[in-house]
């Protein structure tokens, strides 16, 4: 078997605390089932900076772009509030995305039976919920230029930020939806804000004619990306997949996550173009909550966004679908138990601490994996 070579950056807060419960899973997989995980670990976010006063070294960068995927738990916190802005720690996710060419970020919102009563919603408006959330992640407001503050010399300065949107990129993003509609309920949902914004007008037009150039098969509606995030709490079944830029997609994952309980529930994977020669894409799998700083340090955090993004790893990056599945069926079973963390208890639950609930799902995947 050849070996898949991971490279973990655990990164900041309850990144670490986080990426040990996936590293239970690895060597349980490596040692019961032969799965032959090389790991490699690096510094990402403000322990990056610490070490070398910048958010990701070249080195790590090297390696990260050699990995068949990269493991990433979380960046950022109060401690690094002040350091100059090109070196924060939330550069150095940013640079891995555009670097690897990462454009394409799944971010699925199911809500798990067992916690429809842990979403703000009342849990008939979310029980059996499964959408996917497909951000483009390489483009738009995040990496436009100009980006800068200037000082208008009045005693006034102006903040830019740039919203640009090519429309190869727009084509390549709306692709993808399409596709992975296409294994699900086969609906896309588009949305933008094509009624203030140029690069909404473009971004509407493209998604049509990909649509009815390659996809017609598939159900395509466009939604106001403001409206969107209403329809998304006021009635979320009724999405499928949702396409939207980067910004729009940021807002509206932390929305969806919400939906299924805590967003410490909520895995992703960011993948770029497969290579023309190997088919092989570059991949990066990140739990969508930050470093958490309130909770840092405390061993409550949530683990299962981040493990559920290794389980998101070995279907894309390896294929391994069956342990994907499992690991999954693992995470639904251990939460079926009444086991919980506490962001997402609930009443006659059994509270557990963010190791017990990783030992809980290993301990259900090697029972199901018998
Ligand atoms: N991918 C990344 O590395 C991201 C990093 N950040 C950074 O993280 C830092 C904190 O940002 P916030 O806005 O507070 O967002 P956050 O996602 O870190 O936390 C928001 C709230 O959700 C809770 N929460 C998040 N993940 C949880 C988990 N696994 N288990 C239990 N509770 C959980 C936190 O305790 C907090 O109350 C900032 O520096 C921000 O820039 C924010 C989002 C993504
Ligand atoms: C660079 C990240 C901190 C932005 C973010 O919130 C995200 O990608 O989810
Ligand atoms: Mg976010």
């Amino acid at each position: 078997m050849m070996a898949k070579n991971l490279f973990l950056l655990p990164g900041d807060g309850i990144g670490p605390e986080a990426m040990g419960e996936v590293r239970k899973i690895i060597d349980y997989m490596n040692s019961a089932m032969k799965a032959d995980f090389v790991l490699d670990e690096g510094l990402v976010g403000g322990c990056a900076y610490d070490a070398h006063g910048a958010a990701i070294s070249e080195e790590d960068m090297t390696k990260a772009m050699k990995a068949d995927a990269v493991l990433f738990g979380a960046v950022g916190g109060p401690k690094w509030d002040h350091v100059p802005y090109e070196v924060r720690p939330e550069a150095g996710l940013l640079r891995l995305r555009k670097d690897l060419e990462l454009f394409a970020n799944l971010r699925p919102a199911i809500c798990y039976p067992a916690l429809a009563s842990a979403s703000s919603l009342k849990p008939e408006l979310v029980e059996g919920l499964d959408i996917l959330i497909v951000r483009e992640l390489t483009g738009g407001v995040y990496f436009g230029e100009p980006k800068e503050i200037i000082d208008l010399g009045n005693g006034q300065k102006r903040g830019i930020d740039t919203q640009v949107y090519d429309t190869y990129e727009i084509e390549r993003i709306a692709s993808v939806a399409f596709e992975l509609a296409r294994t699900r309920k086969n609906a896309v949902c588009s949305m933008e804000k094509r009624n203030v914004m140029k690069s909404g007008v473009l971004w509407n037009q493209v998604v049509t004619e990909t649509h009815k150039r390659s996809y017609p098969d598939v159900k395509l509606e466009h939604m106001l990306a403001d409206a969107g995030g209403m329809q998304l709490v006021r009635q979320p079944k009724q999405f499928d997949v949702i396409v939207t830029d980067n910004l729009f997609g940021d807002m509206l994952s932390d929305v969806a996550a919400m939906l299924t309980g805590s967003l410490g529930m909520l895995p992703s994977a960011s993948l770029g173009a497969p290579d023309a020669k190997t088919g092989k894409r570059k991949a990066l799998y990140e739990p969508v909550h930050g470093s958490a700083p309130d909770i840092a340090g405390k061993g409550i955090a949530n683990p299962i966004a981040m493990i559920a993004s290794f389980a998101m790893c070995l279907r894309y990056s390896f294929n391994l679908v069956k342990e994907a599945d499992t690991l999954e069926k693992a995470i639904a079973n251990v939460l079926d138990q009444g086991i919980r963390t506490g962001d997402i208890m609930a009443e006659g639950c059994r509270k557990v601490g963010t190791s017990e609930m990783g030992d809980a799902i290993l301990k259900e995947f090697a029972n199901l994996s018998a």
